[in-house]
């Protein structure tokens, strides 16, 4: 990864501030924000996040972030809300290992979403399947979720024997940065210290005792890993909830875009019209029904997402006009009135 002369990264991201790694690796460095919480990125401002590579000067007095640096790839969490926007959870990752047990049965949908998420963020996904050791088949079940997880590597691993560790450990290479989600007990954190050869990834209960508020300041939420790579782990990354998007979900569903593409209709919803490549493929075998239902709630989410951010870019507008209108009826009443 390359980034600008004098940039810092992001290490932890607080309200107001963040913490910073300077390159001399010496103990992490808190850096203030704007008074509004924001820094400026690209053509517009955002909230810093880990793993951002952020330019900071002390011109009056206390570190003070100028800049976040444009990011390569965000993974990101549509929060709940009307006025919520996109949460950046994490950026400048490279690898996002989706890690699903093999015991008990590897849930393929769960798979497929966290893969949408991970194409979403702009980094590549691996498949982790853990626990190999507890299943008599290990590499046949890896091949089942092989044909879900198209053009993604997929690996059965045991942190118990150590076996299919290798070709992860070749993911590790200088400035590589790694973020690790799945869900809880799938064996993240035994995998991650397994890679890492030390305890970096703190266990479910430990996470709760210290959670959000309560971290010491130098908790790092970025956690170095051997050959020079790093690690983002945070509290909200492991369970992340969802996602959908629809360039995401055509790369995780290629072969579903694909038979959507031949229907006779471009506007097909695949509900019996005449001419649906995607009926056919259904009647066939060719495409599951499991895999067809996993699309089909994954395509619902991304556009009920579309809409909500439509509706808030709607709701923004009135807003403006609704201000707009004021003034101008406050200009109506004449002078002598407040300036607002
Ligand atoms: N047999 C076997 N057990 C494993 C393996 N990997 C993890 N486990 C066990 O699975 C349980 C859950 O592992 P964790 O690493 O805590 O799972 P996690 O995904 O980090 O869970 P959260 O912290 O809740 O998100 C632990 O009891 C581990 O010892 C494995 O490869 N083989
Ligand atoms: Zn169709």
């Amino acid at each position: 990864m390359s980034f600008d002369e004098g940039a810092v990264r992001v290490v932890r991201a607080d309200k107001g501030s963040v913490l910073v790694a300077p390159d001399d690796g010496l103990e992490p460095l808190r850096a203030v924000l704007d008074r509004d919480g924001l820094a400026a990125l690209d053509d517009g401002r955002a909230v810093p996040t880990v793993g951002d590579w952020v330019l900071v000067d002390d011109a009056d007095g206390e570190p003070h972030v100028r800049q976040v640096l444009p990011r390569s790839s965000a993974l990101v969490r549509d929060s709940a809300g009307a006025t919520s926007r996109e949460q950046v959870l994490a950026a400048n990752v490279d690898v996002v290992l989706v890690v699903e047990h093999l015991d008990p049965d590897s849930d393929l949908g769960r798979v497929e979403r966290l893969l949408t998420l991970a194409w979403r963020s702009g980094a590549r996904p691996v498949v982790v399947l853990t626990k190999a050791d507890l299943v008599p088949d290990p590499a046949s079940m890896a091949q089942d979720v092989g044909a879900a997880a198209i053009a993604v590597e997929v690996h059965a691993v045991s942190a118990a024997t150590g076996a299919g560790l290798e070709p992860l450990r070749a993911l590790l290479t200088p400035g590589a940065t790694l973020v690790v989600v799945g869900p809880s007990g799938a064996g993240k954190s035994t995998l991650v210290n397994a890679l890492a050869g030390r305890d970096v990834m703190s266990t479910g209960e430990r996470r709760e005792q210290d959670g959000r508020g309560r971290h010491t300041t130098t908790h790092r939420e970025l956690v170095p890993l051997p050959g020079g790579a790093v690690l983002i782990d945070t509290p909200g990354i492991r369970g992340i909830g969802v996602v959908a998007d629809e360039d995401a979900l055509a790369t995780t569903f290629a072969d579903v875009a694909e038979l959507v593409a031949l229907c006779r209709f471009a506007d097909c919803h695949h509900e019996g019209e005449p001419g649906c490549a995607v009926a056919d493929a259904l009647a066939t075998g060719e495409l599951s029904r499991r895999r067809y239902d996993s699309w089909r709630k994954l395509a619902r989410e991304a556009a009920y997402q579309a809409r909500r951010a439509d509706s808030r870019l709607a709701a923004q507008e009135r807003n403006r006009w609704k201000k707009i209108t004021q003034e101008y009826q406050r200009g109506m009443r004449g002078p002598g009135r407040p300036r607002g």
